[in-house]
């Protein structure tokens, strides 16, 4: 049998740094545990606009719709702000997530015992933190037409559409149901149903997936209420159900949970390959972080752990994913610090290739 493949798009800014680190991790698990991968490599993001003037040429589309999985890094950054917006690193995302399908956005927000005392939040609020947002990933106003910049009368007008059909957010509701399932059998789900037509279908159609699922409790909180309770009391969360752009605030506002944006892997999945897999596309919440970029600072473990995703949802290695998030544990616990994890003035803090050293040598010490 051919080894499973992966397509990875490193991307800009940070996105290369981190991925070089992933790579060293996947090579582990070939050389260590025979678990061998196709890999390939391509460019996606600014790197594809500068190679070819576009930020997602249809022959990567065409690989990404046939590996395995995709692993991606991050696009963007203020070379590319001048853009014309159709070119801009961002579309080539989103043209992948549209392409593909992966409605459906897993971004688990974990925290880690080493990390709550580094959480925005207190420790009591934070320690053994445990949810997963599931974002509606490829509708919602990122994609509803009309869309645009017009002239009305004697000014412009922006315009973005939200806009969901009932089927769209059926299948996002139906995977949310599924993971809480598998999870504590809770579903918040988010909305601003007292403002937005959309809103309220979207209430509608989830308690209408939800009586296919009875083990499961449900509540419905408008999402400026759902921002506030998670920070206020986060473990009162299990599964949060929520749209494409509500989903993308609420997840960088859950990663300061887990004590810092670069901790945050995703998951975005569509409907079962031939192999019975999901098609998927993993890359961590984090953005090209063109702050830090060439420096040697950033956290590579939201990389890592969108890996550790990709081995649980795509490639069925289950005790290998947890190996993985095991000897992420330990090198925190460890007391390793990347910049963005310290706290303390005068701990020095380990650069993006002395994380990956660290959590290479964590999973040596676990065989
Ligand atoms: N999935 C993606 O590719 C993605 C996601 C978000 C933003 N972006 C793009 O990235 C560019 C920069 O966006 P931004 O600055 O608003 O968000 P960002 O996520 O790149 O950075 C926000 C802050 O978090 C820090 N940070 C992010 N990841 C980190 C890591 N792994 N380790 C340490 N610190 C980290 C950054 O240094 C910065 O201070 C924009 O072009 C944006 O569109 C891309
Ligand atoms: C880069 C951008 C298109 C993207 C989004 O808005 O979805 C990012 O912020 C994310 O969270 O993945
Ligand atoms: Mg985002």
């Amino acid at each position: 049998m051919s080894n499973p493949s992966l397509l990875i798009l490193p991307g800009d800014g940070i996105g290369p740094e981190v991925m070089a680190e992933v790579r060293r991790v996947i090579d582990w698990f070939g050389e260590k545990r025979g678990l061998h991968f196709d890999v390939s490599e391509d460019l996606v993001g600014g790197a594809a606009y500068d190679a070819h003037g576009k930020p997602l040429s249809d022959e990567t589309m065409a690989k990404a719709q046939e590996v395995d999985a995709v692993l991606l890094g991050a696009v963007g950054g203020p070379k590319y702000d001048d853009l014309d917006f159709s070119l801009k690193p961002e579309r080539g995302l989103l043209r992948l997530r549209k392409e593909m399908d992966l409605y459906s956005n897993l971004r688990p927000a974990q925290c880690f015992d080493a990390l709550a005392d580094f959480s925005s939040l207190k420790k009591d609020i934070v320690a053994g933190l445990d949810i997963m947002i599931v974002r509606e990933l490829t509708s919602g106003v990122y994609f509803g037409e009309p869309r645009g910049i017009f002239e009305e009368g004697n000014e412009r007008v922006g315009i973005n559409t939200q806009r969901y059909t009932e089927s769209e957010i059926e299948r996002a509701a139906r995977s949310a149901f599924e993971l809480a399932m598998r999870r504590n059998k809770k579903v918040c789900s988010m909305e601003k149903a007292n403002v937005m037509e959309s809103g309220i279908l979207w209430r509608e159609v989830v308690d209408r997936v939800a009586k296919e699922y009875p083990e499961v409790e449900l509540s419905h909180m408008y999402a400026d209420n759902g921002a506030m309770q998670l920070v206020r009391a986060p473990k009162q969360f299990d599964v949060i159900l929520t749209d494409n752009l509500f989903g993308d605030i609420l997840s960088d506002c859950a990663a300061m949970l887990t004590g810092s944006l670069g901790m945050l892997p995703s998951a975005s999945l569509g409907a079962p390959m031939a192999n019975g897999r999901p098609k998927a596309m993993y890359e961590p919440v984090h953005g090209s972080a063109p702050d830090i970029t060439g420096q040697g600072k950033a956290n590579p473990i939201a990389c890592i752990l969108s890996f550790a995703m990709a081995l649980r949802y795509s490639f069925d290695q289950l005790e290998e994913a947890d190996r993985l998030e095991a000897a992420i544990e330990k090198v925190l616990a460890d007391g390793v610090r990347t910049g963005d994890l310290l706290a303390d003035e005068g701990v020095q803090p380990v650069s993006t290739t002395e994380m990956g050293d660290a959590i290479l040598a964590a999973l040596d010490s676990s065989l």
